[in-house]
């Protein structure tokens, strides 16, 4: 069944009625990349909604295998209401990361608060009482096909003892939430990866959580379905004020709807902070080279085949340029050839932007005798852009 990839109804007043249902916090209207607190730490005034201090998780040796250190010293402050994104590479400790925030894992050291609750410190009895604050989706959305889409979304409010009737209201509201409405009595097989999500994310939301975990729940669907997800994520973090934590190895999901990204490899954090940031100014090279797979950001294919290390001899250099916010819009390459009364030639690069921030890369070409003599590295500072040398060419 094809799963129609256009916005599906949202009804405003279903939002504000959930969102009145949550506790403080919920329903702030906060839009991807513009949280609402200050300097991008949206509720930081109401502390974070997870924090973890020091977190390590050793699995011990088995039969053969050696023990393995999946996290390290992780230490995080998520704030409440925001799109926190989480990127790593197969193995980099990104599941056990996100298991740990519910309490699946417990950690070696360290402490997982949620809410204000140290959840490492529970017993099975309480622990099962917090997660109903934790909602979590998956990959391959762990659907029971036993059940209608209706009773999937039921199954934790069942659990949770409510009434038939309160059960019917609420996933009904859910359903509809999900602009699954018309599809209640429909079994997961019946359904498209893109709507079995949605009735993963009703079902997550079926306890009112204060936090929604989301792990690789984009991976399995194509883009354009993707990107409809992505919107209703967004939707339930700014109309409920759902903190959200998504895992991920596309940067392309981190740029779609996340406020910050934190960078995990070989189970520690190796960089973190504001999206915009961390896109204009990574610190790292597994961060450059994220965001250099994203499309339009490669080296163009006929020029890389051409670069030199050595500038020796070299006629043209080849920068990659990364202009952000009101950089974005001003004329810097025009200005750069004004000014030093060079030729550039741009070779590349994508316009594009990063929630409501601009963001432009371009590969251009100039003189290697201007960029050698620091000129050019000099006026593109000047202008705000964020230069790199990436080649020579003879
Ligand atoms: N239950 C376990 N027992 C032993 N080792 C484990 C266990 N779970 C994970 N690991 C190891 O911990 C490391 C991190 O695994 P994890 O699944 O967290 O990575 P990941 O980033 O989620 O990878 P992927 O994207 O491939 O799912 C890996 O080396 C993995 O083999």
């Amino acid at each position: 069944m094809i799963q129609n990839a256009s916005a599906p109804p949202f009804p405003p007043a279903l939002f504000r009625d959930l969102a009145a249902r949550l506790p403080s916090g919920a329903g702030r209207a906060s839009r991807a990349h513009e949280p609402a607190g200050p300097g991008g730490r949206g509720g930081a005034a109401d502390g974070a909604a997870i924090v973890l201090r020091d977190v390590a998780k050793t699995f011990p040796a088995r039969g053969s295998d050696a023990a393995v250190e999946a996290l390290a010293d992780i230490a995080l402050d998520i704030p409440r209401s925001e799109i926190y994104g989480i990127i790593g590479r197969s193995g980099a400790g990104k599941s056990t990361l996100i298991r740990t925030i519910n309490g699946l894992e417990r950690p070696t050291r360290g402490e997982v608060i949620v809410d204000g609750v140290t959840i490492n410190r529970l017993d099975e009895a309480a622990l099962r009482n917090e997660r109903r604050k934790i909602g979590m989706i998956f990959q391959h959305f762990n659907l029971l096909s036993s059940r209608s889409a209706f009773d999937n979304v039921a199954l934790p409010l069942e659990l949770a003892g409510l009434s038939r009737v309160a059960i019917r209201a609420k996933v009904e509201r859910l359903l509809d939430l999900v602009g699954l409405a018309d599809k209640r009595d429909r079994y997961p097989v019946e359904l498209s990866g893109g709507q079995k999500q949605r009735v993963g994310i009703a079902r997550a939301l079926a306890t009112d959580p204060k936090v929604l975990l989301s792990d690789e729940a984009t991976s399995a669907l194509d883009p354009e379905t993707t990107r409809s997800i992505l919107a209703l994520l967004a939707r339930v973090n700014a109309e409920l004020g759902v903190t959200i934590v998504l895992i991920t190895h596309e940067m392309a999901v981190i740029k779609e709807i996340c406020h910050r990204v934190g960078v995990i490899e070989a189970g520690r954090i190796i960089e973190e902070g504001p999206v915009g940031e961390v896109f204009a100014h990574p610190r790292t090279a597994t961060a450059r080279s994220f965001i250099g797979s994203l499309p339009g950001r490669e080296i163009p294919a006929a020029l890389a085949g051409h670069l030199r290390a050595d500038p020796t001899g070299a006629r043209q250099s080849v920068l990659r340029l990364t202009l952000t916010g009101a950089a974005a819009g001003q004329p810097v390459v025009t200005r750069l050839a004004r000014q030093l009364g060079i030729d550039v030639v741009l070779l590349g690069g994508q316009i594009d932007s990063i929630g409501t921030l601009p963001f432009a890369l371009l590969y251009v070409g100039v003189p290697t005798q201007a960029w050698a003599s620091g000129a050019v590295g000099a006026a593109l500072e000047a202008a705000g852009a964020s230069t790199e040398v990436i080649g020579h060419v003879l």
